[in-house]
């Protein structure tokens, strides 16, 4: 069995640390890392299995660049819709790849905890069951793992609470309170479900851990890139300046775009997703505020 991880930023390095438990895992990335295991492209692309931990927006790009179809079996680990054109990760990858031979991770996954080891629950997301549980089985025991057949669920749960999480960023930024802070997740929460429904997403799907449990977990903590969005943001910061000082991919500033044009085409009513779009163009949040208490 071989098995390599594309892109060594934060959760490709976590990723590769946790399938390093039972088996060799390697890794590559444009950049050349002094990690155990590292290897150049040419090599990873021979691998059996290949995980992505790539952004989003970069994966249409890459695949065009650098990715020829022999027989890989993939795990999708980017969080996100492209901007631009609204697509899906699913959708991107179809383009390059046969259905069977695609699955996609979800769950709550802070990079920064699956390093050191401590436990989580992920999902494996696959129109192909067999492939799911194939890649189910490749984590370590500190992982528990679940497999699911609804791909666009856990796209829109893991693209979508990356926006409402600097949203509960700007929330407690404004020092809105608790009370604030409930309500902006719950009303998040119905909000990406109705955007998820109209593609075809299941329901428990966002009561499940890619759902509700990715969501508590990035709109609730300081270790999301994407809650420090928001905190800098009610600060006043330019996100201009956000974005460098952070020096890591915040998905939820190029999905709440994504978002803002795919709910304007299709006539989905998503309010708080709007609100971040507008706010990430410079409107002012407590305005936005406003807007959302009297939508
Ligand atoms: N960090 C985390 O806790 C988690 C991240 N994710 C998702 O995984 C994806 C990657 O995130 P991170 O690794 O955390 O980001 P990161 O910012 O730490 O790393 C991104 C990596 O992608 C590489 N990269 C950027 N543009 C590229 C290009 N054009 N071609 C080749 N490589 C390129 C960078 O060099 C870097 O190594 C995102 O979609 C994120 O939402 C999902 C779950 C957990
Ligand atoms: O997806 C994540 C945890 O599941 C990571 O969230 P951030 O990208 O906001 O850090």
């Amino acid at each position: 069995m071989s098995i390599a991880v594309i892109g060594a930023g934060k959760w490709g390095q976590a990723l590769q640390f946790a399938l390093s438990r039972n088996f060799t895992c390697k890794i590559t990335s444009r950049q050349q890392k002094s990690i155990e295991n590292f290897v150049n492209l040419e090599e990873a692309l021979t691998c059996q299995y290949l995980i992505f931990a790539l952004p989003a927006q970069v994966v249409r790009g890459w695949l065009e660049t650098h990715f020829s179809f022999s027989g890989q079996k993939i795990l999708v680990a980017a969080k996100g819709i492209e901007q631009g054109s609204g697509a899906f990760l699913n959708e991107i990858f179809a383009n390059f790849v046969p259905e069977d031979h695609l699955s996609f991770l979800s769950g709550p996954s802070f990079a920064s905890e699956v390093i050191q080891g401590l436990p989580t629950a992920l999902v494996i997301n696959s129109t192909n069951d067999i492939l799911a549980k194939e890649f189910a089985s490749f984590f370590p025991s500190f992982i528990k793992t679940y497999t699911s057949k609804d791909v666009i669920g856990a796209e829109v749960c893991g693209a979508y609470k990356n926006v409402l999480a600097i949203a509960s960023g700007i929330c407690d930024g404004l020092r809105l309170g608790n009370n604030a802070r409930a309500s902006l997740i719950a009303r998040g929460l119905v909000e990406m479900r109705r955007f998820g429904k109209y593609f075809g997403a299941q329901d428990e799907t966002f009561l499940g851990l890619s759902g509700a449990g990715d969501l508590f977990l990035t709109a609730s903590s300081t270790l999301s890139r994407n809650y420090r969005v928001g905190l800098f943001l009610a600060e006043g910061k330019k996100l201009e300046d956000i974005l460098i000082a952070l020096g890591e991919v915040a998905e939820g500033v190029f999905t709440s775009a994504a978002i803002f044009e795919l709910s304007l085409k299709h006539t989905i009513y998503t309010p708080i997703a709007h609100e971040i779009a507008l706010i990430l163009k410079g409107k002012e949040p407590r305005i936005s505020v406003k807007d959302l208490l009297a939508d």
